[in-house]
């Protein structure tokens, strides 16, 4: 790795992500640093800059984090809602950015940043959908993609948190969760998804009130496979995503992996992660490290502004679906020639 002229990064929103990605910088890849953080609580602004190297500097408005001395990249964690302003702010700059999930909380906004990246003439925006990086599912790509199983049929998917925090709403489930999986099943099948139904059974007792979880989610694709997800944010057990391929002459199946097996006592059991933080750590170390690389080589190689663009359609009609009960098309605009071919990168 060349240590010559590392990427300086402004990192704005310091809460959980924010600050587990400054540690990253810091400690667990190379070739970048943090330059600068913002957040709207100074206090917690100040707490994590003090964590990061000597230099780094702490603000609580994100255009002045962006235009401190060093700063040649964004990252931003901030809320969803605070996103399209920090991205066009970076895109005024022209920065790169890698831009935590979701890209905009809605499709109007997503178009509005996609309107002002393509104005800016060359890609600059990646968004943190982490799962494209981690190992299991770089691996079922790979066996998609190579057609030696035939075409997928079906994707089975689970997404288990074991416990949603308190301002979870029942549209979060769509928009904040399963999220993940519509930009893993765009990228697995190398399809868009056409049209959602919700289906939702009597609510956990484990849920909060008014809180619809568990909730099954049925994603029609443009090449006529089927995608359902059970998304659980209050399974109580532990952090489960697993995936498993249904395809013409085979299936393969990713997310059981249980770290250490026990056989004891009559029974036998092995470990569930907690959370995210903990199942995706390798995926958001390797996201990290190939943005930063990507972005010194003044290369953009991860999930684009339409990757974001289209997840946030089919999210507006997952929420319509979830609220009708009934099936919902996606609503989505034509993808800008900007934007092909489609980033549904192809790893080696
Ligand atoms: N890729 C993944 O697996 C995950 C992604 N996320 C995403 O990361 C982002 C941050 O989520 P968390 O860290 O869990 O939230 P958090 O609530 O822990 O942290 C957000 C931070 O942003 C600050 N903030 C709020 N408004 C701001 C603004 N306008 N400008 C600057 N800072 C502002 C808050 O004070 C807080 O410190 C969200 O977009 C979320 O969807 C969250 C969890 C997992
Ligand atoms: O992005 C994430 C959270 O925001 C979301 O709330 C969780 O359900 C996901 O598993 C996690 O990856």
């Amino acid at each position: 790795m060349n240590t010559e002229n590392p990427l300086g990064i402004a990192v704005i929103g310091t809460g959980r992500m924010g600050a587990d990605h400054v540690r990253r910088i810091d400690r667990v890849i190379s070739g970048a640093y943090v330059a600068a953080v913002a957040d709207v609580d100074e206090g917690r602004a100040k707490e994590v800059a003090g964590t990061a190297g000597p230099g780094c500097t702490a603000h609580t408005d994100p255009a002045a984090a962006m235009d401190a001395p060093g700063v040649g990249a964004v990252l931003i964690a901030s809320p969803g809602a605070a996103h399209e302003a920090q991205l066009l702010a970076a895109l005024e700059r022209d920065l790169p950015v890698l831009c935590e999930k979701p890209l905009t909380p809605d499709p109007e906004a997503a178009l509005r940043v996609m309107a002002a990246e393509e104005a800016l003439g060359h890609r600059r925006i990646q968004v943190g959908f982490m799962r494209r990086y981690d190992h299991e599912y770089r691996q079922l790509k790979h066996l998609l993609a190579d057609g030696r199983y035939g075409r997928p049929l079906m994707l089975h998917c689970r997404h288990r948190n074991t416990v949603s925090h308190p301002l979870f709403t029942t549209e979060m489930l769509i928009n904040d969760s399963v999220v993940h999986e519509m930009d893993a099943a765009r990228w697995l099948l190398e399809q868009e998804l056409t049209a959602v139904t919700v289906l939702r059974p009597v609510p956990s007792s484990g849920a909060p009130d008014g809180l619809g979880d568990p909730q099954l989610v049925i994603f029609e694709t443009s090449g006529g496979a089927l995608v359902d997800v059970e998304i659980f944010v209050n399974c109580g057990f532990g952090y489960q995503v697993q995936a498993e391929a249904v395809c013409e002459r085979g299936t393969a199946r990713i997310g059981d992996a249980h770290g250490l097996l026990t056989n004891t006592a009559g029974r036998w059991g092995g470990e569930i992660a907690d959370d995210f933080i903990v199942r995706f750590a390798d995926a958001y170390d390797r996201q990290l490290r190939e943005w930063v690389d990507a972005t010194r080589a003044g290369r953009v190689t991860g999930p684009s502004a339409w990757d974001g663009y289209a997840a946030a359609a089919v999210c507006a009609a997952g929420v319509a679906a979830q609220r009708s009960g009934v099936r919902t098309p996606v609503e989505m605009a034509e993808r800008p020639a900007f934007y092909s071919p489609v980033s549904y990168v192809r790893t080696n």
